[in-house]
């Protein structure tokens, strides 16, 4: 039996549940062999107000707790954990009475941005394992990309978990730990910005005549067919090389994109966002 429980149950704590009970419906016999899928779910929350939503989404498949001591009970209960509350309730989420002992030889994976392995190890015990991940909100759909930094005391038992969790709900990459916060601004922020982007692009279709919602998912499928000839291994240049043809409308419009600075822009948003990132776990 393996216990799974949710420290922090907000937005990402329910995407990445409901992409975990999804994937583990699909059971993929394969990618679960080594595995102890786990089988108890455990989701800790503050207000009652929230625990009500997490009831209504999971029904009983879940154990919610709403006070300390019950959070303390659900983490003793539990094998793995998900830390998901914002950075800055880390110190009250594990500082808790009674939580460093229930953490004990447990696995904790945490998704708190610009909370680094060290600042973590100061709040818990030696015994406990950690692996840091950057999912984003696409979990909810299971089409996250998530980064994976494993602590050193994370055994390779741990990564195969984290990453059979992680891969069942996206994509997973190993990277160093000095690379999560670049990763958070193009992983974990990068929804926010490839929305801003469909935004504009959808604007651009109705200011042309296009009504709302079928500018909407032009915009929106164009950019999934764009990142899957990506992911295939298509090279960015040749993809905007074969649409423009010579004197055609595709590089004018790229033209308009160039005066407007799109790619220094863009670049530069993921420089702030790194930089800002890398603040978030100093309180
Ligand atoms: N939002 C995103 O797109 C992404 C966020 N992250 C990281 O994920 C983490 C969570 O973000 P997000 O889900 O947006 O935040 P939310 O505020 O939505 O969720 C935080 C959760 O923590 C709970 N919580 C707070 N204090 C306690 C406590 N003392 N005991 C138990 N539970 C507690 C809250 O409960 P209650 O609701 O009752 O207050 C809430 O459910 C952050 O660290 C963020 O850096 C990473 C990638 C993407
Ligand atoms: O904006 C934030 O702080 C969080 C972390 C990554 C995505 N959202």
């Amino acid at each position: 039996m393996t216990g799974f429980c949710v420290l922090g149950c907000g937005t990402m704590g329910k995407a990445l549940l409901t992409g975990i009970f999804d994937s583990i419906k699909e059971q993929d016999e394969q990618a679960s062999k080594n595995i102890s899928v786990p089988d108890k779910f455990y989701a800790c929350v503050k207000f009652v107000q929230e625990a009500i939503e997490i009831e209504k989404l999971f029904a009983g498949d879940v154990g919610i707790s709403v006070t300390d001591e019950e959070n303390v009970q659900k983490a003793a209960a539990s094998d793995v954990l998900l830390l998901s509350c914002k950075p800055q309730g880390a110190e009250d989420v594990l500082g808790a009475p009674g939580m460093k002992e229930a953490l004990k030889g447990k696995l904790i994976l945490s998704i708190l941005a610009g909370k680094t392995i060290d600042s973590l190890k100061n709040l818990l015990d030696d015994s406990t394992r950690i692996i840091r991940i950057m999912p984003n909100t696409a979990s909810r759909i299971r089409e996250s990309m998530s980064v994976l930094c494993p602590a050193p005391n994370a055994t390779e038992a741990d990564v195969e978990f984290a990453e059979w969790a992680f891969n069942g709900i996206g994509r997973t990459m190993k990277l160093p730990e000095k690379l999560i916060d670049a990763s958070t601004a193009m992983c974990g922020s990068g929804p926010a910005f490839v929305a801003t982007m469909i935004e504009a692009m959808t604007d651009g279709g109705v200011m042309m005549g296009i009504p709302f919602a079928q500018a909407q998912e032009l915009a929106a499928q164009t950019m999934v067919g764009t990142g899957q000839m990506v992911l295939q291994g298509q090279h960015p240049a040749k993809i905007r090389n074969d649409v423009s043809t010579p004197a055609g409308c595709t590089i004018s419009g790229l033209l308009a994109l160039e005066d407007g600075k799109i790619r220094s822009t863009i670049a530069r948003g993921i420089e702030q966002a790194t930089k800002t990132a890398s603040g978030l776990g100093n309180n």
